[in-house]
């Protein structure tokens, strides 16, 4: 196990003390090299994440957020630093540690589900791939279908589904193998308001009820308030942590939420945060 040591310089990002976070990220960097040239797509991002902690990532678009979200899934390898995940480093040169990776539940803006399997089928490949019985995979799936609420659509294909239905089914597969971690990018980028106001009310149940981390990926600075304990704003070029922002609303936290002040205060704050880049690109 290799544990890294803090960096000297306390930033905000890791000015909260803590002898064994969830997930350590030390010195992350990225850069593409393509024909087309070269970019910098993360510099030196440091971030301790707690158990069971809720983090929303948000930034302009091109600032590194699915970057970060893809290192840390063990999808593209770092070009400098690490991730430790439960103490164990996730990434070693380009070689990812794949008893690292079983510990990650993963979720994009596509449900990414397979149109030629139903819904039980699409809820149990990762359990079929490890080899779990028939039964077992049985059980666990109309547990997962009820938590995510389509207990009634098992038999159904995706395309029978609306869009917020099929996110529910990516998330219930990605939590099929009861994830430590879960990685999630703009899962409800693509739904309409209500619908998204909905799914944030769900994914915020399933992440109490299973105690899972989460990692979450937005545009939007009303979800990435109303859900997270904290809200990580990255710069871009390169992409870098500006801003840690803690939220400190209780939970349960219901639609009711925006209509409070200290949700205002923040989500205002963060705005004014954006725009400065605004302000410092022209
Ligand atoms: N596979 C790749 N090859 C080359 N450059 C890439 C690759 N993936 C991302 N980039 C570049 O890295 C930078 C960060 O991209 P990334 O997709 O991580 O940003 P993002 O914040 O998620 O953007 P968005 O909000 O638009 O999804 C961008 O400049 C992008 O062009």
């Amino acid at each position: 196990m290799s544990m890294q040591t803090q960096p000297t310089v306390a930033t905000p990002e890791t000015a909260v003390p803590d002898a064994s976070p969830e997930i350590r990220i030390s010195g992350l960097g990225k850069t593409y090299k393509t024909e087309r040239g070269t970019t910098h797509a993360l510099s030196d991002i440091n971030l301790d994440i707690h158990k069971e902690e809720f983090v929303s990532l948000i930034g302009r678009s091109g600032c590194g957020k699915t970057t970060l979200l893809r290192i840390m899934a063990g999808l593209v390898p770092p070009t400098a630093g690490q991730v430790e995940i439960g103490g164990r480093a996730l990434w070693d040169q380009e070689t990812v540690d794949s008893s690292v990776i079983r510990r990650l539940g993963v979720v994009f803006q596509d449900s990414n589900l397979f149109p030629w399997y139903n819904i039980e089928d699409n809820i149990a490949l990762p359990l079929r791939l490890r080899g779990v019985k028939k039964n077992e995979r049985r059980d666990r799936v109309r547990e997962l279908a009820e938590l995510v609420g389509l207990e009634n659509f098992l038999p159904n294909y995706p395309r029978e589904l609306s869009g917020g239905m099929r996110q529910r089914v990516a998330i219930a597969r990605a939590l099929s193998d009861n994830p430590e971690l879960l990685l999630m990018d703009e899962p409800f980028g693509a739904l309409d308001a209500l619908t998204r106001e909905k799914m944030n009310m769900e994914i915020q149940r399933i992440a109490l009820a299973t105690r899972a981390t989460v990692v979450f990926v937005t545009h939007d600075i009303d979800e990435a308030v109303s859900l997270g304990d904290r809200v990580v704003h990255l710069t871009p070029r390169p992409g870098r942590i500006k801003d840690v922002v803690e939220v400190p609303l209780a939970r349960p936290r219901g639609l009711e939420i925006k209509k409070d002040a200290a949700f205002h205060g923040l989500v205002g704050n963060l705005h004014t945060s954006l725009n400065e880049e605004d302000d410092h690109e022209s």
